[in-house]
């Protein structure tokens, strides 16, 4: 006997399938379908897809084969199978197709469910999805919404065949119907055929009893006094809605203006019963099939209601049947004030979120499933968190995925920071898919730039940090420049590079995106007069219309390469400003961005939070901060060292302001479990081939008494590209769990402002305005900035009022305007560590002009926790700067100056101890410091 569904066809409604897997269509479940069961049709959605391919390992080899073609995002994964899985069923569904000349046999596909109030990008994505399967018989599913309705009839004009879908009320359904038909009628206005154009409404039904069954049985369970009249509308309502939906379809293909358009050939919207299995058990589970069967319409149907359809559903035409039933439960709804409108309303928008979620959940799944297959290229990071702190980044991963922070990211939302123009500082997202670099041009810079034995890199901050961490951490290439990297006013430092490098053989790199740094302005003409005004030994990285540019061309640079003004100065190791000097020491830049890629693609505005390393990570030290562990300690074996410093300039700058932010403490040597407070946040960083074993037991022993630890692992030097771009997305996440612009550094500009005055004071008066010390020995003066000193203070007496300043959660700085050498900083270690044991604090310590340009803005803007002795000293011997009468000694010390000035004006606890010449230097401030303690 011909089986129901079969009949059901023959009866003239089409019998749809709802759902879809890969395994179900690989042993040719659908085919068999069509072939006994009249079956003509296939409906995907989200939740669908997330059911077959967010489960279990079915999909494994078609994600392996996708990898095995080139690495790509967790949304392109997802939709190569998703697409391969649609082709096969219209391949399935294609003789019926042909055999129907078109009427039917079709397969439907929706569009991401995350760009549903977006008609552009919905218009975009249809296209793109039509075109990229480029099959006949798909239909692209678009929702029923206001921004939906537009993309209908455009997509409609364009010869796409559209499902509508989330229709809930009639007049959604009635608007979707007037796009259809305005969309064909554009089409005859273009001469197109309208002949084979399809459409379906899917007007769902079960989802509407679910919500108006739930209210009746509230209202059941507070004993409202219609519970008679409230009881006899379960289950009814849905079927009342779908039947008047038909009642207008069938008026409106009588209408003149539809029967003009058939006559040229165009096929009618079906209306397309949705959401047809049951959600309540107490129904019969075949209860949205048997009571909506009527001709020219189609039925999609989850395979349990086919299945029980088949079994032993009802055959007959009842969809056209009791209309006045039908109203008459309608307006018992109205009466009951059930309030439909804002139950149909409120179902779209749910409908949306329902599928964004499952989109959410599938593209977790796949993320993750990218991640293992694709494991060993990727650094791998984990986190043993105190278990409160665990929790709380928890709950914001969940509130991140809830309110889609890695695509707002990506999509550059100012909204999740404070929207003052955040959005205007993002270029760096594209800069870490290689896209602000013109590749060519490197490579001819790299094979150029071999002339030469040296390198010099003048610069500051974003504009010689990231540079610094890669000639230090990849070294030069073999027959390439040594990269020397000179961001200070120093004179012994700057003096030290002009003795090591043959001048003739030396390529400078003058860089700076704003073009205007007084730095690098200053080393410019100095090493520009000793190169003997040879511009062809130099080339400029800057901003486009910057002076350096300007300069750059007059002096006539060998080559100028421009930034791009999108990104900020610490955002941009991964645009010119990291790769031209990368390329100088004759790195393939490109390989640098592919070992980047991994990163770039986990870290993608399609991976949800939780499976998103950079938003992980961003939850992570964005809560570990706000709840109060503020100090990010950098911990990294010998290799990976250098990281620090371009780090503490990202989170320090970016974070601290408006009295937040992240302290990040680098280069402090790690100590015992008793010598931290409750204020850290760790980080390791270590080569997989270059274990320090020691390191690891003072970490395992810190996680042991209960100190957050976050270890990140790279299997290649190389891979220190994917850390600067899972960086990059956290600080920007942690600035916005912080509550600030990740982007604009406020209070850098205060010193820098203090010390031109001091330097522009000097070349008119050619002294410094002259200081008086409030307490002086054999070895120290000490400025007073604030009143704190008493006239008999001693400089012990003061430095131990200095150090007793500390509280728990506070940290002491250390703001040296002294050569950055090996022995300096082995010195400035000790005083930390005598410190941090003393007081239990954290401690930092910064080269001046240097961390001006880094750090400084934390010390300034960010919590008023920091405790700073400035250290300064009368350079010996001074160098002199061409053309000006301060020379760079005087610089620095104006820079020092300016630097103890602001702090002590936003209120900061600060003491400048200027080292005497004669005596003796940073040893005996060790010893003063260990007396003082
Ligand atoms: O590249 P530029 O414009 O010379 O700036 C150098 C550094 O100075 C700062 O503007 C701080 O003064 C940093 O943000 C920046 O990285
Ligand atoms: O096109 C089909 C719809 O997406 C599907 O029928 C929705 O069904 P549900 O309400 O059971 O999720």
């Amino acid at each position: 006997m011909t089986s129901l569904l079969r009949q059901l066809h023959a009866s003239g409604q089409a019998i749809w399938l709802d759902f879809l897997d890969r395994q179900f269509l690989a042993e040719g479940g659908l085919r068999k379908l069509a072939l006994h069961d009249g079956v003509t049709g296939v409906t995907s959605n989200p939740s669908i897809f997330e059911k077959a391919m967010g489960h279990g390992d079915a999909y494994d080899p078609g994600f392996r084969a996708a990898l095995a073609q080139g690495d790509i995002g967790a949304q392109d994964l997802y939709e190569s199978q998703a697409i391969e899985d649609i082709r096969a069923a219209a391949a399935d569904l294609r003789p019926v197709y042909e055999r129907l000349n078109g009427r039917d046999g079709y397969v439907s596909m929706e569009v991401s469910p995350y760009i549903s109030n977006d008609t552009g990008a919905t218009i975009a994505e249809a296209q793109r999805l039509w075109h990229r399967i480029g099959v006949p018989n798909l239909m692209i599913k678009v929702p029923g919404n206001s921004a939906g309705v537009p993309a209908v009839r455009q997509l409609t004009a364009d010869g796409v065949n559209v499902n509508i879908t989330l229709l809930f009320a009639i007049e959604a359904y009635q608007a979707v119907a007037e796009a259809y038909m305005a969309g064909l009628e554009a089409r005859l206005a273009k001469g197109d055929p309208i002949d084979r154009i399809a459409s379906v409404a899917s007007f769902f039904v079960s989802r509407i009893d679910a919500r108006i069954d739930k209210t009746i049985d509230a209202r059941l369970a507070a004993g409202d006094r219609e519970a008679e009249a409230l009881t006899a509308l379960r289950g009814k309502v849905a079927i009342a809605n779908a039947k008047l939906a038909y009642a207008w379809y069938q008026e409106m293909i009588e209408s003149k203006r539809w029967r003009n358009l058939a006559a040229q050939g165009a096929m009618p919207q079906r209306l397309l019963w949705a959401s047809t299995g049951v959600k309540d058990p107490r129904f019969p589970d075949t209860l949205y099939v048997d009571t909506l069967i009527g001709p020219d319409t189609i039925n999609t149907m989850p395979p349990q209601t086919m299945a029980a359809f088949r079994d032993h559903g009802t055959l007959a035409q009842t969809l056209a049947a009791d209309l006045i039933g039908a109203q008459n439960v309608l307006a018992e709804v109205d009466r009951l004030g059930l309030d439909l409108a804002e139950v149909t309303a409120s179902l779209v928008s749910d409908g949306v979120n329902q599928f964004a979620q499952a989109t959410d959940a599938l593209l977790g799944t796949v993320a993750a499933k990218r991640a293992e297959i694709v494991g060993d290229t990727i650094n791998t990071m984990t986190a043993t968190l105190p278990e409160a702190l665990r929790q709380k980044v928890e709950v914001r991963l969940e509130m991140m995925r809830k309110e889609a922070w890695p695509r707002r990211l990506w999509e550059g939302d100012p909204s999740l920071w404070t929207g003052k123009g955040e959005d205007h500082w993002l270029g760096w997202l594209a800069a870490g898919q290689e896209r602000q670099v013109d590749p060519d041009a490197l490579v001819r810079l790299r094979e150029h730039a071999q002339t030469n034995t040296n390198a010099v890199l003048l610069g500051m901050g974003g504009s010689s940090l990231g540079p610094e961490v890669l000639a230090r951490i990849l070294g030069n290439a073999p027959s390439h420049p040594r990269l020397h990297v000179l961001d200070t006013t120093d004179p012994a430092q700057i003096t030290e590079v002009a003795r090591s490098i043959d001048l003739e053989k030396t390529l400078f790199i003058v860089s700076s995106k704003s073009g205007s740094t007084m730095e690098p302005a200053l080393l410019r003409s100095y090493f520009f007069a000793l190169s003997g005004r040879q511009g062809d030994q130099f080339i400029a990285v800057t901003d486009p219309g910057s002076d350096l540019e300007k300069i750059a061309m007059n002096d006539r640079f060998a080559q100028i390469f421009s930034g791009d003004p999108t990104i900020g100065g610490r955002y941009s190791v991964l645009s010119v400003f990291g790769m031209v000097p990368a390329a100088v020491i004759g790195r393939d830049v490109m390989a640098l961005y592919a070992a980047a890629s991994p990163m770039v693609l986990s870290c993608g505005g399609d991976v949800p939070p939780q499976e998103n390393p950079g938003l992980w990570l961003g939850a992570i030290i964005g809560e570990a901060a706000t709840a109060g562990r503020d100090k990010l300690t950098i911990v990294a074996s010998a290799r990976l060292e250098p990281l620090g410093a371009w780090l503490e300039q990202l989170l320090a700058e970016s974070t601290g302001k408006n009295g937040h932010g992240i302290v990040p403490v680098d280069l402090e040597p790690l100590g015992d479990p008793a010598s931290y407070g409750d204020d850290r946040l760790f980080v390791h960083f270590a080569l997989t081939s270059d274990v320090d074993a020691e390191q690891e037991a003072k970490l395992n022993m810190l996680e042991a008494a209960g100190q957050p630890i976050v270890r990140i692992s790279l299997a290649q030097p190389e891979r220190i590209t994917q850390e600067f771009f899972r960086w990059e997305i956290a600080t920007a996440i942690a600035g916005a769990i912080i509550g600030i612009n990740p982007f604009d550094q406020p209070d850098v500009e205060a010193a820098k402002v203090a010390a031109r005055q001091l330097v522009a004071a000097y070349e008119t008066a050619g002294t410094l305005e002259p200081e008086t010390p409030v307490a002086e020995d054999e070895n120290f003066a000490i400025f007073a900035l604030q009143d704190e000193s008493a006239p008999d203070d001693t400089v012990i007496a003061m430095l131990r009022r200095h150090f007793a300043a500390l509280e728990p959660g506070n940290y002491a700085g250390f703001l040296a305007y002294l050569e950055r050498n090996a022995s300096d900083a082995a010195a400035l270690a000790m005083m930390r560590v005598a410190v941090r044991d003393a007081r239990r604090v954290a401690t930092v310590a910064g080269f001046g002009p240097r961390f001006l340009h880094s750090t400084g803005q934390a010390y300034k803007g960010g919590p008023n926790s920091g405790v700073f002795l400035v250290i300064t000293r009368d350079p010996d011997p001074d160098l002199a700067i061409p053309g000006h009468k301060a020379s760079f000694g005087t610089v620095q010390l104006a820079q020092a100056r300016g630097d103890a000035a602001v702090l002590a004006q936003r209120g900061r606890r600060v003491l400048r101890l200027h080292l005497k010449k004669s005596g003796g230097g940073l040893e005996a401030l060790q010893a003063a410091i260990a007396a003082a303690l």
